[in-house]
């Protein structure tokens, strides 16, 4: 069975900054072990715990923030499927707006720093072509969006 994890692409918009495209941030969180790599908030399911359970626990564990301090966003949810240690791994994908933009973020031992970045600072955090393509993803939904309002 594949290792099963889930988290949230948790985003702020500085409402001050024009053009509307250019003021969202994404927030990265970068490991404390291992390659440093950088990733939004997630990790694995318990056992008996439902998805969207694990992505708000995970987020308030990893980043200090709290379901109440989010909006989750409709009509976006991404799977991307890698292997780690030769082992096949899932992790899910919501979309949450940090409510207030100035929001402090607190980190666990499990993180060492963390980023709000646009969109292409944010991939290149990332790193990984397919957490890259989540992120665009997540940018093309928020401006579909915007186009709307
Ligand atoms: N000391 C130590 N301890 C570790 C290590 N490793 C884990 N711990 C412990 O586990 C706990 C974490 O528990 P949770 O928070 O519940 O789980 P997750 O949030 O799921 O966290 P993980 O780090 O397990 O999982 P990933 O982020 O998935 O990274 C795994 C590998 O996959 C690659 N990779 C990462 N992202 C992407 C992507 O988007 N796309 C692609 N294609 N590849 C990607 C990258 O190569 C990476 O090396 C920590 O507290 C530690 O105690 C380690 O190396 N040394």
């Amino acid at each position: 069975m594949a290792l099963r994890a889930c988290g949230f692409i948790v985003f702020r918009r500085l409402a001050s900054c024009i053009p509307p495209a250019g003021n969202i941030e994404y927030l990265l969180l970068q490991t404390s072990y291992g390659e440093h790599h950088w990733t939004p908030p997630k990790g694995h399911v318990d056992p008996g715990e439902d998805d969207l359970t694990t992505a708000l626990r995970e987020t308030r564990e990893e980043a200090g923030l709290g379901a109440e301090q989010l909006r989750v966003i409709d009509g976006f949810l991404q799977e991307l499927r890698y292997e780690v240690r030769g082992k096949p791994k899932e992790v899910l994908y919501w979309l949450a707006e940090l409510r207030d933009p100035g929001t402090a973020v607190t980190l666990s031992d499990e993180h060492q720093d963390y980023r709000w970045a646009q969109l292409e600072e944010a991939c290149s955090l990332a790193g990984y072509k397919d957490l890259q393509d989540t992120l665009r993803a997540a940018q093309r939904h928020l401006e579909a969006q915007q186009d709307k309002q």
